[in-house]
């Protein structure tokens, strides 16, 4: 896929070629500016490309999004809040209530269901905004860098609970983030994104051992100019 800012002297991406399966989580690695949040935009269907496409292997296939912000209403409660993401949905009328019980309970959120969530700790906050984002029931999450606001050890306590939860319901995942530990934590694969041209895919047994120290070579070598290569 290609992608050019208007005014920008070199494209966002180029060339560009990823496939994401199913079930997996697949983490993208790069440095502030290399392009990943534009990737996951246009994933998304947020950017218009220039050329290239995203295809899905099932035209039905929905997407969530969670950012850096949680980006929620500071004036509702945990539950109304996460009811919001439900209420999106195309099919509306559908939307169970129950469904924000369920999430409540595998958020680890049931006590706190009634707190307005400008009471909330940073880590209980993009917890929620993980909730909201579920609520549509997404075939695919997509996050940008989710944590990175977070202090370490409530950043890794997410880390945790999120490959927990990517688990437990199946979810087919697509991170960006420029945090080493949390691309091994999470990903089943790790991408290496080092702007226009530079984007390498490669299988790492991220949960066998994998360390930061070996993916950071290859981080290091991804910016050669080679292209993609593709495993
Ligand atoms: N809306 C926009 N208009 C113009 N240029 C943009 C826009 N968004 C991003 N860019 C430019 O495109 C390039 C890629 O930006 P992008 O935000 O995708 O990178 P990133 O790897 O996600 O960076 P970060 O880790 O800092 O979020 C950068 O040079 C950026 O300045």
């Amino acid at each position: 896929m290609r992608k050019s800012y208007p005014g920008a002297s070199a494209p966002a991406l180029d060339g560009v070629d990823l496939t994401l399966r199913s079930g997996e989580t697949l983490a993208v690695l790069g440095p502030s500016g290399s392009g990943k949040s534009t990737l996951l935009r246009a994933i998304a269907g947020l950017e218009p490309l220039d050329g290239g496409s995203v295809e899905f292997g099932d035209a039905d296939e929905r997407f969530a999004v969670v950012f850096q912000d949680p980006g929620l209403f500071p004036w509702l409660s945990v539950r109304q809040n996460i009811a919001l993401g439900g209420r999106y949905r195309r099919n509306r009328d559908r939307f169970e209530d129950s469904r924000v019980d369920d999430l409540l309970g595998i958020l680890g959120l049931a006590a706190l269901a009634h707190t307005p969530v400008q009471e909330l700790s940073g880590g209980q906050a993009q917890r929620v905004s993980v909730g909201r984002a579920l609520a549509v029931r997404p075939d695919v999450l997509l996050l940008d860098e989710p944590f990175s606001a977070l202090d370490p050890a409530t950043r890794k306590d997410l880390q945790l609970w999120l490959r927990g939860l990517a688990a437990e319901l199946e979810l087919t995942v697509f991170l960006v983030t420029h945090d080493v530990d949390e691309a091994i934590t999470l990903g089943d694969r790790i991408g290496f994104f080092a702007g226009p041209r530079g984007f390498r895919q490669q299988w790492v047994p991220a949960q066998d051992g994998t360390t930061a120290e070996q993916i950071l070579a290859h981080y290091r070598g991804a910016g050669d100019g080679s292209g993609n290569w593709v495993i």
